[in-house]
């Protein structure tokens, strides 16, 4: 089932939309890209025979050599077996293949390593061992995935003595690094000791027992560490339903069920499934208790109903819609990239606590503007913030370098890092930025909801956009249209139209004032009333950006039906520029990992050299918006002087004009598009300003902008997302013609953010 955040209407998607979304284009989530050139018989015969018997005599000869001439060193596969899928169960191999999929894809995502999934279809514990032995030499690392317990202990520790890379089962260890480390800044924000606090866990499976592992390691006393599964308690003597694995934590204790383990208690770890803790065991914990409610998708216990019961407690969950989110995803890419990155043979305990440690550390750091700007507030170290939010971009250059020094510590690490601030440095250059800016847009408007206005509000994918507008909680969709054909095309299609509201432009009370506006601004040009009349009652673009105008909307979105330029000219009619600014397009253009703003790609078809400026100083400041430093190259067919045209002059003159302002933000140029963005190119021009390679980029003119974000696109494998239309004294953004709901979302979500500032 979808996950239902509180206080939203309906869940963020449809089970509809999660089937589309994974059977939409290429099915399934992944695909592999070539990284060396294939374009000629000579890149043919090296990369493959004959050229390649080279690197395999070098490997045969030593292999570690692999990790120089193979994907190895940056290669972790995602391995289960389907028996314990998420909170699922046991579902089979192949059922399992989404799930291993979307790991291997967030890998990529927060730590720029590459992944394949594998679903072994066994509940063999000895097929399931000799399968990934047999298979494993050619990876970094092993991720193994929801295998149930207790198969998983016996299939973990036996690869680990059998297999010279980390061998590591996420749902034990991963959720134990996690939750150990909210729990350190939950007992230092309580003012407890590690010797004194006792814990109750409830869940004995893959999760408790490794979480009970850890908290050992790090000075929990035994006798403070109660363990509870479907039986009660895990006393010394007990029989029924035990294994050598629950054993080990078996206490010598009178108490016998969950509520009698509760009472007094200080700490209480839910791993064990939705409801498990009631009203009267959250009642008898001590005072200002901890409770991480961890059971996916649903908790234990819900936050709202243990803060009906007190109001001293910490409370942590496993989902994103609460705060403290205890989930695994903020450990396992950072814990594998650090331990690939010193080709470790193992990961050890003490890489664990290192991982634990960095995350309980880095909670207690000021935040970052990007995590601020995500949040409306920043997010300050106390009770409803102890653990880093996954989107938080410090993660990669904090978590890795701690679990690397640990496994050079520790002796497992196989080539050390040299010179850790260097490794920092290129740790943060691999993240990629665009999922932590989009995560914080939305998560901004979903903190101040909107009202936005969609003038296009008939068609189709306006009314699925609207309705993922409020299931994802962003606020308040204004569809402009006839209330019938809203109503009809969104029966048609199954669209819920909970939370949406329909306006007809001809029955809205409000046209007067928007005509008496209107006529206002137009009457000098050429505009009778009855033209405004007609604008107003018939057009919706005039009357949705009449809507936002008057303040009836906070953000309008159109260009589904009309091309932009067209949709451009009608918002101007109602809508000013913000005095001091120049209405530009800016494209965000991701690709590979790195995000590049473009700026003008909608408007000034041929900049002088004060547009050039001006275009960069408001490219700038969507940048800085989006919670990036800019460093804004002024593009040209030539670099610094050479070849000589008409073109270059104007941005070497625009150059000179940012000289003059003392703009506050990084800038250079003429320079070539790969000047800008290749740090080695840029190193034969020792005097450039910019302190790394441009990520805001000014084109010469609209049609170099626009086509080569569409080349881009094309051919490029880029996702572009605008052009965002910025300079407006409103937020209003046109999406391309023809787009779909997701473009459609996410511009209304840039819309509501007001990325024009
Ligand atoms: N937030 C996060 O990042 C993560 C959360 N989890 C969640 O933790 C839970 C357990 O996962 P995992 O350890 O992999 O699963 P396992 O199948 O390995 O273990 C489940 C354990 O929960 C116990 N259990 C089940 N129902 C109850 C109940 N009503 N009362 C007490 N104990 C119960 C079982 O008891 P018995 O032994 O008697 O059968 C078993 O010990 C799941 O909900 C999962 O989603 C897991 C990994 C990460
Ligand atoms: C989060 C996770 O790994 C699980 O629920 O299985
Ligand atoms: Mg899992």
């Amino acid at each position: 089932m979808p996950a239902k955040p509180p206080g939203l209407k309906r869940p963020t998607f449809t089970d509809q939309e999660a089937l589309q979304f994974h059977s939409s284009g290429r099915p399934g989530k992944l695909e592999v890209i070539a990284t060396k050139p294939m374009a000629t018989q000579r890149d043919l015969s090296l990369a493959y025979s004959p050229g390649v018997a080279v690197p395999v005599l070098a490997i045969a000869e030593d292999e570690s050599r692999a990790y120089d001439y193979t994907t190895k060193g940056n290669f972790v596969a995602v391995i289960t077996n389907g028996t314990a899928i998420l909170g699922l169960g046991n579902r089979g191999a192949l059922a399992a293949k989404p799930v291993m999929e979307g790991k291997a894809v967030l890998f990529k995502r927060f730590a720029d390593i590459d992944s394949i999934d594998l679903e072994v279809n066994s509940e063999d514990t000895d097929e399931i061992i000799n399968c990934v032995k047999l298979l494993g030499k050619g990876w970094g690392g092993i991720n193994l995935e929801d295998i149930k317990a207790p198969e998983c202990f016996v299939i973990e520790q036996r690869l680990r003595e059998l297999m010279d890379i980390p061998v590591f089962h996420d749902d034990q260890h991963g959720t134990a690094i996690i939750a150990a480390a909210g729990l350190l800044n939950a007992l230092d924000i309580t003012g407890r000791t590690i010797e004194d606090t006792k814990l109750v866990c409830n869940g004995a499976g893959a999760a408790g027992i490794a979480c009970l592992e850890l908290l050992k390691a790090i000075g929990f006393k035994p006798e403070n560490l109660i363990l509870c599964d479907t039986k009660g308690v895990i006393y010394q003597g007990r029989t029924d339903g035990m294994n050598q694995w629950k054993s080990a934590y078996a206490v010598k204790t009178d108490k016998r069920t969950l509520a009698e383990a509760f009472e007094g208690v200080d700490v209480a770890f839910g791993l064990s499934v939705k409801g498990a803790f009631t009203p009267e065991m959250i009642k008898s914990m001590a005072p200002n208790p901890i409770i991480f409610a961890m059971a996916n998708p649903d908790a234990e216990i819900t936050p709202e109903e243990v803060a009906a019961i007190r109001d001293d407690a910490i409370m942590a969950t496993g989902r994103s819609d609460y705060p403290n989110q205890i989930n695994n995803v903020l450990g396992f890419p950072y814990i594998f990239r650090g331990a690939l990155d010193v080709r470790a043979s193992a990961i050890n305990m003490e890489m664990k606590i290192a991982a634990a440690r960095a995350l309980a550390d880095l909670a207690r750091e000021d935040v970052p503007d990007e995590v601020a700007s995500a949040y409306g507030a920043r997010p300050k170290f106390g009770p409803d913030y102890i653990i880093p939010v996954p989107f938080d971009p410090r993660l990669i250059s904090y978590v890795p370098p701690a679990v690397a020094q640990a496994a050079m510590d520790t002796g497992v690490a196989r080539k050390p890092i040299v010179d850790m601030e260097i490794y920092r440095q290129q740790l943060s250059a691999r993240r990629d930025p665009i999922a932590s800016t989009l995560t914080q847009v939305y998560n901004r408007v979903r903190r101040q909801p909107k009202r936005v206005v969609f003038a296009e509000g008939e068609e189709e994918q306006v009314i699925r956009a609207a309705a993922n507008f409020v299931g994802q909680g962003l606020g308040t969709p204004v569809l402009v249209g006839r209330e019938d054909r809203v109503k009809a095309a969104a029966a048609d299609n199954g669209i819920d139209l909970d939370g949406i509201e329909i306006i007809n432009a001809r029955l809205s009370t409000r046209n007067t004032a928007y005509i008496n506006y209107l006529y206002e601004r137009l009457q000098r040009h050429g505009y009778l009333i009855r033209d405004c009349q007609r604008l107003v009652n018939t057009d919706r673009n005039h009357f949705a950006a009449c809507m936002v105008a008057l303040g009836d909307a906070d953000a309008m979105v159109t260009g589904v039906t009309r091309n932009f330029s067209v949709a451009l000219e009608d918002v101007r009619r109602v809508i000013d520029p913000k005095p001091g600014h120049r209405v530009i397009g800016v494209s965000l253009v991701v690709t590979r990992g790195r995000t590049v703003l473009v700026a003008d790609t909608a408007v000034t078809e041929m900049p002088a050299a004060e547009d050039l400026a001006d275009i960069a100083v408001e490219a700038a400041g969507v940048a800085r918006r989006l919670g990036y430093e800019p460093r804004v190259g002024m593009l040209a067919f030539s670099t610094f002087g050479h070849p000589q045209g008409e073109r270059s002059e104007r941005v070497i003159e625009a150059v000179k004009i940012l000289d003059h302002r003392r703009v506050d933000f990084e800038y250079d140029g003429d320079m070539a598009a790969d000047v800008a963005l290749n740090p080695e190119l840029m190193t034969a021009y020792p005097f450039c300003r910019l302190s790394g390679p441009a990520n805001v980029l000014v084109m010469p003119a609209f049609h170099s902008a626009s086509i080569s974000t569409k080349m881009l696109q094309e051919l490029g494998g880029a996702t572009v997302i605008g052009p965002l239309l910025v300079g407006l004294d409103r937020p209003v953004q046109i999406v391309p013609l023809g787009a779909k709901d997701t473009q459609l979302v996410n511009l209304a979500a840039l819309a509501a953010f007001n990325v024009s500032g």
